[in-house]
């Protein structure tokens, strides 16, 4: 069901110095912030060969990483993305295995412009999973 590593996601308390970082310190591409009001977070991509890695920031007073960051107030990895060719087939399969679907567990467009949906971390070994159609 699983595919590609779509995404591996860090939540920063600053996202200009942790995008310079990525930039000037590890040689990376990076591109400009992008706000994505829906998902309460505005995004920085780090593009890589393979995959990408994304930089989050809290955006608006409800932010899902708001809390993360709160905890981890230096930021940390948040998630991991995994492609999923069909992703109400993967819901579906993931309920019926007892899986936690987070939020009301209707796909929202994500920051690639793709279906997404994120899976509770307590079912996956402490790490929340994003599942991204693509
Ligand atoms: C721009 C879109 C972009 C994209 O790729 O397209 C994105 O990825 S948007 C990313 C932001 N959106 C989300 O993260 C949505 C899904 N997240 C959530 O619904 C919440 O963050 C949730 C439910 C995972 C945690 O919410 P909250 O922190 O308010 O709840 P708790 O503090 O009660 O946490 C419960 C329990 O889970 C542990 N936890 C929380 N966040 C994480 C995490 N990122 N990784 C691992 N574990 C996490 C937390 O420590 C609690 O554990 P406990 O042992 O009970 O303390
Ligand atoms: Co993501």
């Amino acid at each position: 069901m699983i595919g590609k590593l779509n995404h591996v996601a860090i939540a920063v308390p600053d996202l200009e110095a942790a995008s310079r970082t990525y930039r000037d310190v590890l040689g990376a591409q990076v591109s400009a912030p992008q706000s994505v009001v829906e998902h309460g977070v505005t995004v920085v991509f780090v593009q890589l060969d393979n995959t990408k890695i994304e930089l989050l920031h809290p955006l608006g007073g409800k932010s899902p990483i708001q809390g993360f960051l709160d905890k981890n107030p230096s930021g940390g990895i948040h998630h991991i993305c995994y492609e999923v060719p069909d992703i109400i087939a993967a819901r579906e399969r993931l309920k019926a295995s007892g899986a936690r679907v987070l939020g009301d567990g209707e796909p929202k467009i994500g920051a690639h412009g793709n279906p997404v949906l994120f899976l509770h971390p307590k079912d996956f070994n402490g790490a929340l999973v994003e599942l991204e159609q693509a």
